[in-house]
């Protein structure tokens, strides 16, 4: 298998690594045992553009179960584990990727993939998708469809479709529950903490810390610092969110506002320049910054190092700003996704992405069966609800079914007071 990574020979490290999240993803090892009988992928090349880790390398040795040929990159240069890719390359995946890619190198292996000419793709912030259109149109007519990881992925494709500019059908994997309410708030809180305490081993308990966007994201970051004991201050630009945060206990404010009491603050809005200029200029001396959103542009970081009369690397993953005044301003993972692109970062736990990647691998497989035409679509809700079924099977609860008696009482109008 071709492959293109840092060194092979960290391969038996990367396969217990990768042996120890199949324990924590029952959900994807009994569709992996499922498609290994089935073979839905045969003769079908699968490429992805995927944080490299190893549950992304489960993901990949599932769908090659399912019959895949299977190319897969990184969907950022700062996330990939070197280990687990070795892993992946010695378990027959074509992988290319290592951690520290510039952003050269980044594009330069997702062309890697589309060599292998893929007729699925799976994204995550769709870059891939995106470079197939503007690069390598030649490639459009043999490509069936593409599934999307994430909320910022979706919002281009969707603008994309807007524009007549999407040439092949798109699901939206984001937008299915099992995926946003579970890894989006519950994978994004736990992960971004273990992260950022990680990387500087802070106390979070009695810090100020600023969540901007209360959207899934932000809402899982703000109850897990509630959780670590920090008082919460969330910014929002949406009316109907600001208030659900103040009705769920947080100080809501304008972020210039917020920024003067922030110790650590945490964007996550999937928006550009959300922290800027004249924020720097207020902010509270001591500031630990970090993204959990989108790409590199929520914190501005040129701004930043504009601002600043010095810079330094405080120690890996920590880049300290001092400002004029003598304020030292900390930016975490070059303000890229804290969770996945620290080096302490292992991403959301594998029973997150237990069921994020159940609904990648069968949204490629209804892709597959339905070829519907160019769009986004939300993955049907049997899909959904059997990844939710199963993961509640693997968890051991049982719930209750409606009788007879009340489901005709739901559909039924007639019945009053
Ligand atoms: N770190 C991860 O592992 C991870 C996981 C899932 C999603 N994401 C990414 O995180 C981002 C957020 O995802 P989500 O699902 O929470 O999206 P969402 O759309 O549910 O929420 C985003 C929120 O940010 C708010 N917002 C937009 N601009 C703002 C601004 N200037 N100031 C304050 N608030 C602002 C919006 O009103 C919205 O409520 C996306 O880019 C998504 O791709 C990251
Ligand atoms: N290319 C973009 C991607 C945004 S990542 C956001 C997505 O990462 C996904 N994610 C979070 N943790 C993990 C993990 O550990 N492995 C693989 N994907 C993950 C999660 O499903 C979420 O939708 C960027 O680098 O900024």
């Amino acid at each position: 298998m071709p492959y293109k990574v840092k060194d092979i020979s960290l391969a038996p490290q990367g396969e217990k690594k990768i042996r120890w999240v199949q324990e924590h993803m029952p959900v994807l090892e009994r569709i992996k045992s499922d498609f290994s009988e089935e073979k839905p992928f045969k003769g079908v090349t699968i490429g992805s553009c995927l944080h490299l880790e190893p549950k992304t390398i489960n993901l990949g040795l599932t769908l090659q179960a399912g019959g895949a040929e299977v190319a897969m990159t990184g969907c950022n240069p700062l996330s990939t584990q070197d280990d687990a890719t070795a892993a992946g390359a010695k378990m027959g995946l074509n992988m290319y990727g290592w951690r520290g890619e510039t952003n050269e190198e980044y594009y330069e292996n997702i062309h890697r993939v589309l060599d292998h000419e893929p007729e699925i793709l799976i994204d995550d912030g769709a870059d891939m998708i995106f470079l197939v259109h503007r690069e390598r149109p030649e490639l459009l007519d043999g490509i069936i469809g593409a599934c999307e990881e994430t909320t910022t992925g979706i919002n281009r494709l969707r603008a994309m479709a807007a524009d007549g500019a999407l040439k092949f059908p798109v699901m939206a994997v984001n937008d299915a529950y099992t995926k946003y309410l579970f890894d989006n708030r519950y994978g994004t809180g736990q992960s971004t903490f273990d992260s950022i305490m990680g990387t500087t081993n802070m106390l979070i308990a009695g810090k100020t810390v600023v969540v901007c966007g209360y959207g899934w994201c932000g809402r899982g970051i703000a109850m897990r610092a509630e959780g670590l004991g920090a008082s919460v201050i969330v910014t929002e630009v949406d009316p109907i969110r600001a208030l659900e945060a103040r009705m769920d206990g947080f100080r809501v404010m304008k972020v210039s506002d917020a920024v003067k009491e922030a110790d650590i603050l945490i964007t996550a809005t999937g928006n550009t320049d959300v922290v800027s200029e004249s924020e720097f200029m207020n902010m509270k001396d001591g500031c630990v910054m970090a993204n959990s959103g989108h790409f590199n542009v929520e914190i501005n970081r040129e701004a930043l190092e504009e601002l600043s009369r010095e810079t330094e690397k405080v120690k890996e993953d920590i880049e300290v700003f001092i400002m004029p005044d003598g304020r030292k301003l900390y930016l975490l993972a070059e303000g890229r996704l804290v969770n996945l692109a620290s080096e302490r970062g292992q991403g959301h736990p594998a029973e997150i992405m237990d069921m994020s990647f159940a609904m990648q691998v069968l949204s490629a497989r209804h892709l597959l069966q339905e070829k519907p035409d160019p769009g986004v679509y939300r993955a049907p809700d049997e899909i959904d609800l059997m990844v939710a079924r199963m993961k509640l099977d693997a968890m051991g609860i049982d719930i209750d079914e409606l009788t007879e008696k009340q489901r005709l009482y739901l559909e039924n109008w007639e019945e009053g007071t």
